[in-house]
């Protein structure tokens, strides 16, 4: 007779994944059908194999889940994370960031129901750092002042410059909470994950090396804990290039951006666009000001090519 536990996703590869058990012991498990797919941050009840028949288990159940983050690249991939508490968007002063990509992550943060914040790192890139946060005007600033304003938070960070000043600013905001760390490539993600994960690239080792049994990729997503009493977690995801929101509907975008959703409930049509419809409270908005209620025209032209894209990718 095999037994069922209860354990937490930590790891996954393809369909095969890394469960972790409350006394903190892991083995890879499978999922017995399509409907016990589990993805990082899941809670699940797993089998033991039977005697004899080695170590890997079985996934029976993905527990309920309190939300689920996607990311749709193409009609088939999708990635994501499940039961996280918040989002931290990694950017860089170099490379240079694409704002388009940046509010497609915030955007499915907010369809989601999480919260973001935004980490701008390489401060000691000075010139290029202060043209980066300037660009973050909006964000730091949309939604309005003052009561229910939803700007997002932005920490200016240098990882590899200053490390211990960056570690005490984050560690507040990641106490008790799993957060996902996302961003592209070279933003600095790895060294986020190895200045406040003591061992990660031990541990990213030996679960690629359990799950691939030695081949040389990388785990695709990964959870680790930043303290001993694992209460609180990063989930580290691949850098990405095209943050596909393909999950959403065209007409849901407005309200999954503050700056938007602020001023939709004052168009003259209920089911307005905002693309060019007469007495568009959003498009009377649009202008370069540096103003809390404004809409960068820049933002607007990201939402206009999303709102396209989302109505092609209909069928
Ligand atoms: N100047 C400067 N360079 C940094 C800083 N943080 C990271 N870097 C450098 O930026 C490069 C990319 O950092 P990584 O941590 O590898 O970036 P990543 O986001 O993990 O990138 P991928 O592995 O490609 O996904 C490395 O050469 C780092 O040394 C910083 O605060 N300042
Ligand atoms: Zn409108």
């Amino acid at each position: 007779m095999s037994r069922s536990n209860e354990g937490l996703v930590v790891a996954s590869h393809g369909r095969h994944c890394v469960v972790e058990q409350d006394d903190g012991s892991r083995r890879i498990c499978h999922p017995r059908g399509k409907k016990s797919q589990a993805v990082v941050g899941d809670r699940v009840r797993w089998q033991a194999p039977p005697p004899g028949q080695g170590e890997e288990g079985t996934i029976e159940q993905v527990l309920p889940r309190r939300n689920l983050f996607y990311r749709q690249d193409e009609v088939r991939t999708k990635s994501f994370a499940a039961n996280i508490d918040q989002v931290l968007v990694l950017i860089a002063a170099e490379p240079v960031f694409s704002e388009s990509q940046l509010t497609r992550a915030l955007i499915a943060c907010e369809a989601a129901g999480i919260p973001a914040l935004i980490g701008l790192n390489k401060s000691d890139l000075v010139e290029p750092f202060a043209r980066a946060w300037e660009r973050l005007w909006p964000y730091r600033h949309m939604g309005g002042e003052g009561e229910g304003a939803r700007h997002y938070p932005v920490l200016p960070l240098s990882l590899t410059e200053s490390g211990d000043t960056d570690r005490a600013a984050l560690l507040p905001l990641l106490q008790g909470r799993t957060t996902l760390v996302l961003g592209p490539s070279g933003a600095g993600k790895s060294t986020l994950v190895n200045l406040l994960v003591p061992g990660a690239a031990v541990q990213t080792g030996e679960i690629s090396q359990a799950l691939n049994s030695g081949r040389h990729t990388t785990t695709s997503t990964q959870l680790y804990w930043i303290d001993p009493d694992r209460r609180s977690a990063l989930i580290d995801s691949p850098g990405f290039q095209e943050f596909g929101l393909r999950h959403l509907e065209p007409m849901q975008l407005a309200r999954c951006m503050p700056d938007f959703a602020v001023h939709a409930g004052g168009c003259r049509f209920h089911n307005c666009s905002h693309l060019h419809e007469p007495g568009c409270a959003v498009l009377a908005q649009v202008r370069e000001e540096r103003a809390p209620l404004a809409i960068s025209p820049q933002r607007h032209r990201i939402y206009a090519e999303l709102f396209e894209e989302l109505s092609q990718s209909r069928y």
